[in-house]
């Protein structure tokens, strides 16, 4: 198979599994983003596929070759941490060209990679500026080029925005994501930002205390979260207990929602709406009612915060479909039944 397959990769430190048996495939050309809280094993499992942890068990193979025994140096890929540990003495060219030179490459192969490669990271003309004398966001395209410079089939990533401000860090995502797009290299990038995941990647991995939790288009885990913990931890959700009552409705918060069915068999679930699905109303009898407890108004979007009992809602409007609902007022909260995802109690 053309591109990277991670079989049953277990990596414990004593008997804590870091990694526990993940499995799985990314087709050639795909954009990967590791995503997780602090802990779950994103890194050590990038640095097995990069050859600096040895797994436990398990292999990864690399467009058909099994790559797990071979040192770093022979798996054919490149690599940006967090660190970006550029040569600060050196010239932007020359550290670009640090691996070719290694390699033996001559020194008009060397100038014609580092012209091709300036021009693809946006910096032509650069070669021979002082490393030191870049900003951040320059800096980061030069250790991005100097892990392309020998054109490996795997581009690994670890945090590697993550020392950038926010402004900076959100045009290196979309820059990063074009320059991917434009070479077609299968690229994995920890991080532990949904916004950056959603942003770059065509397959997110969803992980949590060494397990892959789901792996799916970032669009799917954001509209079909797994379960509550995945659909807390992108984006922003309303995560609501519902319950079929005895006449066999689907209730939440005591009201009956027509048209939402739970699998056969459960009785008790939580169920997911995200914020831009939850309408507001006049309150109505029947309806879902509830108090405006805060708002919100961020300009393009208004957030108002709504308190059902002891439940607390929020909706995101626009200005445009904006409801007069000051703080204090009673309204009614509509779920349509098609925005909610039934998680599993
Ligand atoms: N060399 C090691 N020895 C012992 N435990 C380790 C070692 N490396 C990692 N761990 C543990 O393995 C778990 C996963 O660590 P890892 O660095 O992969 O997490 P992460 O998801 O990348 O976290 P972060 O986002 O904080 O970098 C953590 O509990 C960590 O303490």
């Amino acid at each position: 198979m053309s591109g990277l397959n991670i079989n049953a990769i277990t990596k414990k430190f004593g008997v804590f599994a870091a990694v526990d048996n993940v499995q799985l495939n990314v087709p050639h050309g795909t954009f990967v983003c590791l995503l997780g809280p602090s802990g779950c094993g994103k890194t050590t499992l990038l640095r097995m596929i990069a050859g600096l942890e040895e797994p436990t068990s398990g292999a990864i193979v690399l467009d058909g070759e099994d790559i797990t025994p071979l040192p770093t140096h022979k798996r054919n890929l490149g690599m940006v941490f967090q660190s970006l540990a550029l040569f600060p003495h050196l010239s932007v060219g020359d550290n670009i060209s640090y691996a070719l030179r290694i390699r033996g490459a001559s020194r008009e192969e060397q100038k014609k990679r580092v012209d091709e490669l300036l021009t693809l990271i946006h910096l032509p003309g650069f070669a021979d500026r002082p490393v030191a004398k870049l900003s951040g966001g320059q800096r980061q395209r030069v250790a991005i080029a100097r892990a392309l410079a020998l054109s490996p089939k795997l581009f690994l990533l670890d945090e590697p925005l993550s020392a950038l401000d926010a402004k900076l860090r959100e045009a290196m995502q979309v820059e990063l994501r074009q320059l991917q797009q434009s070479l077609g290299i299968t690229t994995i990038v920890v991080t532990h930002d949904q916004r950056e995941a959603m942003t770059m990647a065509d397959l997110v991995v969803v992980m949590g205390h060494g397990k892959i939790l789901q792996a799916a288009p970032p669009i799917e885990i954001y509209r079909k979260p797994a379960d509550a913990f995945v659909a807390d931890f992108i984006g922003i959700t309303n995560l609501l207990p519902a319950e079929v009552d005895s006449a066999g409705r689907t209730t939440i918060l005591g009201t009956a929602i027509p048209g939402l069915a739970m699998p056969a068999g459960m009785t008790k679930a939580s169920v997911s709406i995200r914020p831009e699905d939850v309408h507001l109303g006049e309150p109505a009898g029947g309806a879902i009612t509830g108090q405006v407890s805060f708002v919100r108004d961020l300009g393009g979007t208004i957030e108002t915060f709504i308190e059902v009992g002891n439940t607390s809602i929020v909706a995101v409007t626009t200005p445009r479909e904006r409801h007069d609902v000051p703080v204090g007022a009673k309204v009614g909260v509509v779920l349509p039944p098609e925005s909610c995802v039934v998680l599993g109690s």
